[in-house]
């Protein structure tokens, strides 16, 4: 049973609490949207989870293992993590960047199995990349870029993806592309949790939305009993209307 728990966690920096007892559940089978104003503490409570930043209190487990306690490579197996900040360590193509996902089997760029060069062609097909796979990645436009980030998570074909903003800088359609992508991995079984500051978008696709403000998850559950207009006045300060799945936002308040 492949599952992220989060119980309790806590993260803080000098004086200040970056996140505060915040405790929940990534399961196979759901697609997760976590959403809250910049600095809220999302990114984080996200790498805390992972293991990858220290927490003050709390624990977190990945398939029942401190998370803490992986190797790289073992993360890698158990959760593909594509950050916000995607830096590239060196001018590359496309295709050498997207096998970087495949590392957690041993692979390097030209240094393929061939279930790693499937892996990395059908993500490659996926994220619409075909005519760009010889290009330098640093030549790309921001939104190519991003999509090729997207590309380098599926490639590693783990069980859980957790995605900080991975639609921040694509355009409309290639906004649901990605979305539909991690639904269709949901719907085959991963699971994933995904960072969206679009509310409408992320009410659209996800399974359940959790909730953050000021360091804390004040909600946690589908979209029907957590999206309201009184949650988007409270989380963001802004008047919207809330119909269903549907928001549309009027204002700051
Ligand atoms: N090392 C640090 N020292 C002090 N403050 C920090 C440190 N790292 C992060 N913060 C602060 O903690 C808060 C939470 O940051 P975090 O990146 O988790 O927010 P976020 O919800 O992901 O925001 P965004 O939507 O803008 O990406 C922010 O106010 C940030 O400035």
């Amino acid at each position: 049973m492949a599952d992220l728990i989060a119980r309790n966690l806590s993260v803080e920096a000098g004086k200040a609490t970056l996140v505060r007892d915040a405790s929940f559940r990534l399961a196979r089978g759901e697609l997760v949207a976590l959403l809250g104003p910049n600095g809220a503490g999302k990114t984080s409570l996200l790498r805390a989870s992972l293991g990858l930043e220290k927490r003050a209190s709390g624990d977190a487990l990945l398939d029942g293992t401190d998370s803490e306690k992986l190797s790289p490579m073992q993360r890698a197996r158990r959760v593909a993590y594509l950050p916000q900040q995607r830096p590239l360590a060196w001018p590359n193509t496309v295709r050498d960047v997207v096998a970087l996902g495949r590392f957690a089997y041993g692979a390097a760029p030209g240094r393929l199995s061939a279930e790693d060069a499937d892996a990395v062609e059908r993500a490659i097909k996926l994220c619409d990349l075909g005519s760009f796979v010889d290009r330098q990645a640093d030549t790309l436009s921001g939104g190519e870029l991003a999509r090729v980030h997207c590309a380098r998570a599926f490639a590693a074909g783990a069980p859980l993806l957790i995605a900080d903003e991975p639609v921040a800088a694509l355009d409309p359609r290639h906004q649901f592309r990605i979305m539909d992508m991690i639904r269709g991995f949901v719907d085959e079984g991963g699971g994933a949790l995904v960072v969206l500051h679009d509310i409408a978008l992320a009410a659209r696709y996800a399974d359940r939305m959790i909730w953050m403000k000021d360091a804390q998850i004040v909600a946690d559950g589908p979209p029907a009993e957590t999206l309201s207009e009184e949650r988007m006045a409270d989380i963001y300060g802004v008047r919207a209307k809330v119909s269903g799945n549907s928001v549309e936002i009027e204002g700051a308040i």
